[in-house]
């Protein structure tokens, strides 16, 4: 069974077709990429997902179970979204407990102290920080908090729309490492929306190359290593990017 199954799915707003007969399967525990230029549609098809662009056609499964058309509250217990800019998306004057705290007593979880305490340190934050505002943080500790925010939750899934972006180069190693051990930890699958070619290289397995919101490619993350790339598109994206991106070692 996949985590994620997208079978023929246009995406519109407002009525304007922005996403076209996309189609890829992510298998559980696998961590697979979307990547192409801006606004060819990575981040409408993770809206889609989570119920946030609801004008799609086409069928989308999480675990084997279909996807509606509107946020719904079971699925966000399986799927949560970590977004790009954790100082947008925290709110400034809720603590960091509160974040925590307000996203289990949505979904009626109880045991919330040792819940909070153990999702903080997960994501390598000690108690100092439970009772800090965002503007007592820098950019990689509020992306740790939304992290734990996602995954306070126990989800299986996680949708990254650009993790590491709004960071600094030495805050996004911090996070990515943060998140590649995360994964391996609680078995999670992740779908990362990146434009960054070397983040697939470190973090993914595969990757779906979009253009104009259709997916012109799904190649393994290796082809980042050798340039085998078969559409004319994605070869031009690898070239413009630099060409070879050796994985890293592991920075961990
Ligand atoms: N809320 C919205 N209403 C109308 N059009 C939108 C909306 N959000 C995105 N679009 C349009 O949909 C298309 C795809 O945008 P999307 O943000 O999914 O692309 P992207 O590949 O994620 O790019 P980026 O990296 O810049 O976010 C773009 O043409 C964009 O202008």
């Amino acid at each position: 069974m996949s985590a994620i199954s997208l079978r023929d799915v246009g995406i519109a707003y407002n009525g304007v077709p922005v996403v076209h007969d996309v189609s890829f399967d992510v298998a559980e525990g696998e961590s697979f990429a979307l990547v192409g230029e801006s606004g060819s549609g990575k981040s409408t098809v993770l809206k889609a997902i989570t119920g946030l662009a609801p004008e799609w056609t086409g069928s989308i499964g999480i675990l084997g179970a279909p996807v509606s058309h509107q946020p719904d509250r079971t699925l966000a217990r399986t799927v949560q979204m970590v977004f790009q800019d954790p100082y947008g998306s925290l709110h400034p004057r809720k603590t960091v407990d509160a974040v925590l705290t307000e996203a289990l007593a949505i979904h009626g979880i109880g045991d919330r102290d040792a819940r909070v305490e153990a999702v903080l340190r997960d994501v390598g934050l000690d108690r100092r920080f439970r009772f800090r505002y965002p503007h007592q943080l820098s950019g990689g500790q509020r992306q740790r908090v939304a992290i734990a925010r996602a995954l306070i939750l126990e989800p299986r899934v996680l949708l990254l729309d650009e993790p590491t972006s709004a960071l600094d180069v030495s805050v996004q190693a911090e996070i990515l490492n943060l998140l590649k051990r995360l994964r391996t930890e609680h078995g999670l699958t992740y779908l990362l929306v990146t434009h960054n070619l070397p983040v697939v290289s470190f973090m993914c397995d595969r990757m779906a190359v979009m253009n104009r919101g259709r997916v012109v490619e799904i190649a393994p993350a290796a082809a980042l290593h050798d340039g085998s790339f078969s559409d004319p598109y994605s070869k031009g994206l690898y070239a413009a990017s630099g060409g070879a991106h050796p994985e890293p070692e592991d920075r961990r």
